[in-house]
């Protein structure tokens, strides 16, 4: 599904490398969360990944039946809901699976008429997420897509995200520096760190979905119980950062 062996990864002008002798792979229909503190690179692994940086020399292998969904919805402003989820599919008109996809987010007909700018930011990312999925991808990459938003809104977001993840099984590489968000999703944890960062741990989440906060809570204890200077001296990594610097 998707396997890279990345030697160095260095910007044009820096000194040192940003990523360095990472080696990352996500089976088919596995759901594959990297974590890691602001700035250590995630987002820019992921872009090598989606092939939308060449720059790096190592070796990638992955799906070109390819989602994305980033931080910001990125929906063309100028075009309708339904004209921005015709615009990733082949035929380029909304199909039946597109128009299920919405109604599966919670979203009714009269939506498919509107712009983004007239839809909430919860409805925009609801919006992004079936459009992710419409292409029908094997390979879904996203990047923190539900940071800054209400709590609520995130949640139910994610159990929608999980929902059509299990009901279509693409292979899943989700950023996030949140690790209750990570261990609430994921069948396995990658952890980034250091500089440049690598891999510093893996961790493969056994319990059973939907994982409730008390789930999250018990293996966040044994996770940081079992690697405690996992997340110690790391800014951003989500609830679990104040417990773990005490
Ligand atoms: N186009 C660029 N040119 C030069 N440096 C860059 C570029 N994009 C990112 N960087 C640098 O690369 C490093 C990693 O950035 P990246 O956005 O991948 O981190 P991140 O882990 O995704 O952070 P966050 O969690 O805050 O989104 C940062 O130091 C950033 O300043």
């Amino acid at each position: 599904m998707m396997h890279l062996q990345l030697a160095r990864k260095t910007w044009p002008g820096a000194d040192s490398a940003v990523l360095a002798d990472i080696e990352l792979h996500v089976a088919a229909g596995e759901f594959v969360c990297l974590v890691g503190p602001s700035g250590c690179g995630k987002s820019t692994l992921l872009a090598l990944i989606a092939g939308l940086d060449a720059e790096f020399s190592g070796t990638l292998r992955a799906s070109a039946d390819l989602g994305l969904l980033f931080q910001t919805p990125r929906l063309m402003p100028w075009l309708t809901v339904r004209e921005n989820l015709a615009l990733v599919l082949p035929q380029g008109r909304c199909d039946a699976h597109a128009l299920e996809l919405l109604a599966a987010m919670g979203l009714d007909a009269a939506t498919l008429d509107r712009y983004p700018g007239q839809l909430s930011g919860g409805q925009q990312r609801r919006v992004a997420l079936a459009r992710a999925f419409a292409a029908r991808p094997r390979l879904l990459l996203l990047d923190e897509p539900f940071v800054s938003l209400d709590a609520p809104v995130a949640q139910r977001l994610r159990e929608l995200l999980l929902a059509q993840w299990q009901a279509e099984r693409p292979g899943v590489l989700f950023v996030t520096h949140d690790l209750d968000e990570a261990l609430t999703l994921a069948d396995r944890i990658v952890f980034l760190g250091g500089a440049p960062a690598q891999v510093v741990l893996e961790w493969r989440c056994g319990v059973l979905r939907p994982r409730s906060p008390a789930a999250v809570a018990g293996q966040r204890a044994v996770l940081l119980g079992a690697h405690p200077d996992l997340l110690a001296g790391r800014r951003g990594c989500g609830p679990a950062q104040e417990s773990a610097d005490g």
